[in-house]
């Protein structure tokens, strides 16, 4: 019998300011997949057919062993024991998640590859164990785990034995490796599978009428880009800074009504944010001159992810504070577009 089915999974936006690697938002854009599995055959071998429309449309490899998600369910599956997509395997892929802005489309490509895997092999993984295989090619907990969970998620990687430090220390290259070999070779051995219970999270409480602005500017930054300019060390004082804002905002957000006096300051960071400024034109001024005082309904404003995007979270006055942000931007030279997002569910297979 032919199978169908969809997965959805949502945009995040990681740190919310001083929540470096540590929280994650599910933003409602969304990654969808519609998946058709015809029925088993004798008939010879059929490689995938793989479609898409959305965002990145112009750049995503349609190949299904270049294509991100798509490697990333041969990875799950291989890892299973099963050593190839079925047989005449349709995907289309639509895609709402604007590419390297910081709103978590590589996350959501990564989650929704891990559950496609989880329903290719019909494997009933749980959602710990769909997140180690996504840690183990997402290394930072915060995207992935809100792309799985929904809302406003915190989680910690846990401390890992030798054994299991080595087996989640495998390069991505090999976890991910160039398929299918080239004719004529063998697919090698499956990959190693993840320790298990790399990532734990908890689902943080999220007062209702706190919406998300995303100010887009119109051009890419990797994440990997933007982390090369992190320091590797940082001060006590930094840290500290840090850690009592990122106590402080995971309650403050799930406070009716929020205070503004308190998220404002609680969203302000001191571990990414000044120094990936060089690398987004505009960041240092928007967040400065937009405040709860100037626009009220405003609660804080931060980075989102690694950027470019600025999020600001507000429970009204939205288009004032978009369009602000927006002229900030302009007269840095940076053209920008502006959504109004709510927090989205998780990830979700029909
Ligand atoms: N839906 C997708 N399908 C395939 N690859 C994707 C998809 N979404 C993102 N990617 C890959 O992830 C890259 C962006 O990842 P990254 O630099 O981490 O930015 P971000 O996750 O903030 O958007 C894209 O350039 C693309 O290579
Ligand atoms: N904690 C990470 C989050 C990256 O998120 P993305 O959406 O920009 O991929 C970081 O700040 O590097």
């Amino acid at each position: 019998m032919t199978r169908q089915f969809t997965v959805k999974v949502p945009a995040t936006s990681a740190n919310i300011g001083p929540g470096f690697d540590v929280v994650g938002l599910s933003l409602s854009l969304h990654l969808t997949l519609k998946v058709t599995v015809p029925p088993a055959s004798e008939q010879a071998y059929l490689e995938p057919a793989i479609t898409y429309s959305g965002e990145g449309a112009d750049e995503v490899p349609l190949d299904a062993y270049k294509n991100l998600t798509t490697r990333v369910a041969l990875y799950v599956l291989r890892c299973n024991g099963i050593r190839s997509f079925p047989s005449g395997l349709t995907l289309h892929a639509h895609n709402e998640i604007p590419f390297g802005r910081g709103l978590g489309s590589s996350g959501a490509a990564v989650i929704a590859g891990v559950i496609l895997g989880n329903e290719l092999g019909q494997l009933n993984l749980s959602k710990e164990r769909l997140l180690d295989f996504a840690l183990m090619v997402e290394r930072h907990p915060d995207n992935v785990t809100a792309a799985l969970i929904g809302g406003f998620v915190g989680s910690y990687l846990r401390e890992l034995d030798e054994a299991d430090t080595a087996a989640a220390s495998v390069p991505l290259s090999e976890v991910l490796p160039e398929y299918p070999p080239d004719a004529g070779e063998d697919w090698g051995l499956n990959p190693p599978p993840p320790p298990s219970g790399i990532g734990h999270y908890v689902r943080f409480g999220w007062s209702e009428p706190i919406k998300a602005i995303a100010i887009i500017p119109r051009f890419e930054l990797s994440t990997a880009k933007a982390r090369e300019v992190l320091p590797s060390l940082y001060t006590r004082k930094d840290l500290v800074f840090n850690l009592q804002r990122l106590a402080v905002l995971t309650t403050a957000l799930a406070q009716d009504p929020p205070d503004p006096d308190l998220i404002y300051e609680a969203m302000k960071d001191r571990v990414h944010q000044p120094y990936r400024k060089t690398l987004i034109p505009g960041l240092p001024e928007v967040t400065s001159c937009i405040t709860p005082n100037t626009h009220p309904g405003l609660l804080g404003i931060c980075l989102s992810g690694a950027g470019p995007t600025i999020l600001a979270l507000a429970t009204s006055n939205f288009e004032k504070i978009a369009e602000d942000a927006t002229n900030i931007f302009q007269t840095q030279g940076v053209e920008v577009d502006w959504k109004v997002l709510t927090i989205a569910g998780g990830s979700l297979v029909e």
